[in-house]
């Protein structure tokens, strides 16, 4: 089986040991390429040539960022070459392992990985022995004229702009920790704005909805976790289905208490409120705004966008766990 590994270096909890522990582990197992990425963007280059390569499988060792840029690189062909159609789009694509080694490794956990490399390590070694697949579903967000594919989550909004500046700080060379994304969260609740909701709601078959703050839009559940706490905006969402989506149309200390209360109780059951527009397992649905507003995608900060459509693209990927 012709495997592919990307490593990325920088990865919060990537170090030398667990990358070669997991490159003799998995050299034992298939016929194994490494290559580390060295800047932003190359995981989706490495990725995209090896799906030209006509390589069996693309491992990545990093973060939710590498894992994000790997699987688009795995969707969108080199030089325009036709996507694989029928009814199981994956079966023409690259499978995928991923090993934790970044900072929340969402993906990973919402797979059912353990979060630590060489735990997850054994898990896959397993999967490779047994020939376990799942195939899931990615989602698509689509921006004037731009596209790009999501594992877990993207959001516009009030977790975005907390997205922003975690960022900032990671620039100034702090580390993310969950920690640090409360905190951050919490500080910048006082400054974002409460009192003019930016956002609509449309969708083929969805009442449309006026008067958004925030959305949070899921393929997975959870969408985040603080330490080895799931968070669970989107309890319903599953690779397996569409897309799903809360958002706030009131985000006052008042409306947003019991909402956090629930999120953070490991339950089945969606939250509840007059001020909560919900969608499970959707095609596809588009929030315009009326100003620019704070846009993110599997964790990673993309600027400010006036308009994105959401789109569920189903039996995308074969991961193997
Ligand atoms: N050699 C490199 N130097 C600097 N940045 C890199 C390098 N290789 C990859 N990157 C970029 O680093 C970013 C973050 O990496 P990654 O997501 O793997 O780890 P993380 O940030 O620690 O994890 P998480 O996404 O869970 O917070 C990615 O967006 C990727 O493009």
């Amino acid at each position: 089986m012709r495997t592919m590994l990307l490593v990325n270096p920088k990865a919060t909890t990537t170090n030398a040991r667990t990358r070669d522990v997991l490159i003799r582990a998995l050299g034992a197992a298939v016929d194994l390429t490494v290559e580390q990425t060295a800047y932003r963007g190359h995981a989706a280059t490495l990725a995209a040539n090896a799906r030209a390569k006509g390589y069996d499988v693309v491992a990545v060792l990093g973060g939710d960022g590498t894992i994000n840029e790997t699987v688009n690189g795995l969707l969108n062909p080199v030089n325009g070459g036709t996507p694989p159609g029928g009814d199981d789009p994956s079966a023409g694509r690259p499978g995928l392992i991923v090993i934790p080694g970044g900072s929340a490794n969402v993906f990973a956990r919402a797979l059912g990985l353990p979060n630590e490399p060489v735990e997850a390590t054994g898990a896959v070694l397993e999967a490779l022995r047994e020939g376990r697949r799942r195939t899931v579903g990615l989602g698509q967000a689509l921006w004037e004229g731009e596209s790009r594919y999501f594992t877990f989550c993207s959001g516009m909004g009030y977790d975005a702009e907390v997205i922003r500046a975690v960022e900032g700080l990671r620039g100034a060379g702090r580390k993310a920790t969950p920690t640090r994304y409360v905190n951050t969260a919490l500080r910048h609740y006082l400054a974002t704005d409460k009192q003019h909701p930016a956002m609509r709601l449309t969708g083929p078959g969805i009442p449309s909805a006026a008067g958004v703050y925030m959305a949070i839009i899921s393929n997975t559940s959870p969408w985040s976790y603080i330490g080895s706490k799931p968070v669970l905006p989107t309890p319903w969402a599953a690779f397996e289905t569409g897309l799903d989506m809360l958002a706030l149309r009131r985000i006052g200390p008042l409306a947003m208490a019991p909402v956090v209360r629930h999120i953070l109780t490991e339950s089945d059951s969606l939250p509840s409120g007059r001020h909560l527009v919900q969608l499970h397992d959707e095609a596809e649905f588009t929030l315009t705004a009326n100003r620019p507003v704070a846009f993110q995608l599997d964790g990673d900060y993309l600027g400010e966008r006036e308009y994105v459509t959401f789109r569920a693209t189903p039996n995308a990927l074969q991961v193997l766990v």
